[in-house]
């Protein structure tokens, strides 16, 4: 079989002179000609620790791409650090980022020809935006995470990016001193690789693993470890396994493999933003799937993993007992997943979970089934008179399940933390974010500042927050974003006035604000959208282009 059905449209057509002059010069001999050519998408920059060391891994899985003779091609495409443009409005352009990487990995690997696409990405926008490429190109590919990095160590705790928000929440309102904030930042991020808790990174690596996409442990291992060093040598053998067997995305980005990406996600407790990003690889890959599958496998999965932010652990601990292929194979002996779906190994999950071992005797990181953290799901899609086309809560059950309280609203994020540092949020508040949705922030902004700032000032369990924006994975609290359809659009959130009455049930699913018709329309008439916050560039593009949370924020609907 040939397995270079792409490049050879290069290679093998006598007319095309101008390719093969140029292959030439890219080092290739005669005798390559005929060999399958990868993409090596790596999404490796130097200006952020989840994605600092990736050249160097692309480096890596050249070696074993060339070692079972196949070219490989290392390009880049761009990231954006969430961590890094928190809190300002460089975080506008975090989601965004997203597209424009599927965009880019598509373009160069469809442009040029390539057999196979490998992926190396690192921070919460990588993963997906790699996914969503892999689906719309349809040749095999397999993905590769950067991986996780290790925890900081300071006193005997232990740190992470979230431990630095959330200090600043300790130092404004004077439980901690400047020198002691200054230790939490310098000893927060120990090296490279991603956020190291449940977050958004972890949680997309998490939930593209189990879809079939990396091979088994790509997303707990170390971003500094020898195992993931050997991962990326090994991505080459087994990309040679795909294209022998033909074995694309299509047969492995099926509804069933995306319902186990769901309930490991569930399981896990991972990030808000799993919804968005499986709503939209959902949509590259044309399997249907909406925000309401969220919400039925949210109502029978339960959650098990004390894993930060809710919990204690972080994803190099979750490694050391079993790593997610563990916690898969607990779930599939329970009966939560799908055994039969095909992965990148050329294998089904199943097949692979019988090689591998189960969870570590007497770990504590994952619950047992019978005894759940929480007998269902984090996640809650609501709908109420606030987002008539849904909203989506994490709500681990540390917070209780319902929140009724006085609305307090702010038109932005940097209001919001103006407002806290004001004092003017108080026990009892709803705290409301709004303008910061896809089109109105535009790119809606994670409001981890906001949160972190909520939980360092003590008032974790006695507000709550809703937004049109969304949340970093790091955030915890009684919090509701994606909230549809958004401020900028006219969704109700936009005419909430301080002082009114809004209620949070997370056992019936519902967000309201209590105002009469009568006064809603009064308000609506003295309302006009406002103008949009970017008027050209990559943004205005974004906000012509945006659908909305409730589809996935795609830009290609
Ligand atoms: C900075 C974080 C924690 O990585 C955040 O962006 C997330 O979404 O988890
Ligand atoms: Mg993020």
């Amino acid at each position: 079989m040939e397995l270079n059905k792409y490049s050879s449209r290069l290679t093998q057509v006598r007319s095309q002179v101008g390719s093969r002059a140029m292959l030439y010069a890219t080092g290739l001999k005669e005798e390559d000609f005929d060999k399958p050519q990868i993409g090596i998408a790596s999404m490796g920059w130097d200006g952020n620790p989840c994605n600092m060391h990736l050249n160097e891994l692309a480096e890596l899985v050249k070696n074993g791409v060339v070692d079972a003779s196949m070219i490989g091609y290392v390009f880049h495409t761009i990231g954006v650090s969430d961590g890094i443009s928190m809190g300002t409005t460089g975080m506008k352009y975090s989601l965004q980022s997203r597209d424009i990487i599927a965009d880019s990995i598509e373009t160069v690997a469809a442009a040029q020809w390539y057999d196979g696409v490998i992926a190396l990405p690192g921070c919460d926008k990588n993963m997906p935006g790699s996914v969503m490429a892999m689906a719309r190109l349809n040749r095999p590919s397999i993905m590769v995470y950067g991986g996780t990095i290790r925890p900081g160590n300071f006193h005997s705790n232990k740190l992470d990016i979230v431990s630095a928000f959330e200090a600043w929440g300790q130092y404004v309102t004077k439980k901690i001193d400047e020198d002691e904030l200054d230790d939490v930042l310098k000893h927060a991020c120990p090296g490279a690789g991603a956020c190291g808790g449940m977050y958004t990174a972890n949680t997309m690596a998490s939930a593209i693993e189990t879809i079939g996409l990396s091979l088994p442990y790509s997303s707990s291992i170390p971003a500094t470890s020898d195992d993931k060093r050997e991962e990326c040598v090994r991505a080459g053998a087994a990309m040679k396994t795909l294209l022998e067997k033909e074995l694309t995305p299509d047969k492995i980005l099926t509804r069933k493999a995306f319902e186990n990406a769901i309930t490991v996600v569930i399981a896990l407790g991972g990030s808000t933003n799993a919804v968005l990003h499986l709503l939209a690889m959902a949509h590259s890959a044309g399997v249907e799937l909406d925000i309401d599958d969220f919400q039925r496998f949210s109502d029978k999965t339960p959650f098990l993993a004390d894993l930060k932010p809710s919990g204690k652990f972080v994803m190099e601990d979750l490694y050391d007992v079993g790593g997610v292929p563990a916690v898969q194979k607990l779930l599939l002996k329970e009966g939560f997943l799908h055994g039969d779906c095909l992965t990148v190994t050329g294998k089904t999950m199943e097949e692979n979970l019988e090689e591998l071992p189960g969870l570590k005797e007497g770990q504590t990181i994952i619950s047992p089934v019978s005894e759940p953290i929480k007998k269902t799901g984090h996640l809650s899609i609501l709908y109420g008179n606030l987002a008539e086309e849904g909203a989506v809560a994490k709500i681990t059950g540390k917070e209780g399940t319902h929140f009724k309280g006085t609305a307090r609203v702010f038109n932005s994020e940097e209001e919001s933390l103006q407002g806290i540092s004001d004092g003017k949020v108080q026990s009892g508040d709803v705290v409301i974010i709004r303008y910061e949705g896809p089109k109105g922030g535009p790119g809606m902004r994670e409001m981890l500042s906001v949160t972190s700032a909520i939980m360092g000032a003590g008032l974790g369990n006695d507000v709550a927050l809703i937004t049109d924006g969304r949340f970093s994975g790091g955030t915890h609290g009684f919090v509701v974003g994606h909230i549809t359809p958004e401020a900028q659009t006219g969704g109700l959130i936009a005419l909430v006035e301080d002082g009114d009455t809004v209620s949070i049930d997370a056992v019936e699913n519902r967000i309201e604000v209590d105002i009469s018709d009568a006064e809603i329309a009064r308000r609506r008439k003295n309302w006009n959208p406002p103008a949009y916050k970017a008027k050209r560039g990559a943004l205005f593009k974004y906000i012509r282009n945006v659908s909305s949370a409730s589809q996935g924020c795609v830009t290609d609907a």
